[in-house]
């Protein structure tokens, strides 16, 4: 380094956070680290888009899979795979307050990643296609993904839990 600028650059032996591994792990950390910034419990939530043949990726990573590649690429991604199967999941995590651990609310949609269809408006949403339906996730209706979407499916069981420790 000292041969390509005028800077002094030392080693520091530092562990620095910085969020990678499963969606589990991801949000549980996400969660831990809002609570320090307040004394009220908080919530928060992380989205996945996880392919079987590539065992669960680019999962958490899906937005920077999807802002590199657009939608033409992650239906590429699995055009050479006799696997097409995937599934979105959202984790809402709440925690108490800093000192607790988080509880987690595991949202998950099974589908395939298809040719994108549909309205491009919402990320990934053209080539997801949920089990049971014909239209992938962007030819739907709102208030028909909304009532099947990996979102209210976490979100109803944060609900239940909510109001049983009501
Ligand atoms: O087409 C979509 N249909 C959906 O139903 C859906 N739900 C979420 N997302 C996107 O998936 C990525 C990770 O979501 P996400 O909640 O982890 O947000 P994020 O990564 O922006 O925040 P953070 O994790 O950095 O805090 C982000 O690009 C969200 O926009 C969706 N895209
Ligand atoms: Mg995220």
């Amino acid at each position: 380094m000292e041969d390509v600028t005028n800077f002094e650059f030392d080693n520091l032996k530092l562990d620095l956070d910085e969020y990678q591994g499963t969606p589990e792990e991801i949000v549980t950390k996400k969660a831990k680290l809002a609570a320090t910034h307040t004394d009220n419990p908080v919530l928060v939530e992380d989205v996945s888009l996880c392919f079987n043949a590539y065992k669960g990726l680019p999962g958490p990573y899906i937005k920077d899979f999807l802002k590199q590649l657009g939608t033409e690429g992650l239906y590429k991604m699995v055009s050479g795979f006799d696997d097409h199967t995937a599934y979105a999941q959202c984790i809402f995590a709440y925690c108490e307050n800093k000192d607790s651990e988080p509880v987690l609310f595991v949202g998950k949609n099974e589908g395939k990643i298809v040719e994108p269809r549909g309205d491009t408006s919402f990320g990934w949403d053209p080539v997801f296609l949920p089990d049971g339906y014909e239209q992938t996730y962007a030819e739907m209706d709102k208030a028909t993904k909304n009532s099947i979407s990996h979102r209210s499916r976490s979100v109803a069981k944060l609900k239940e839990y909510l109001q049983t420790e009501e």
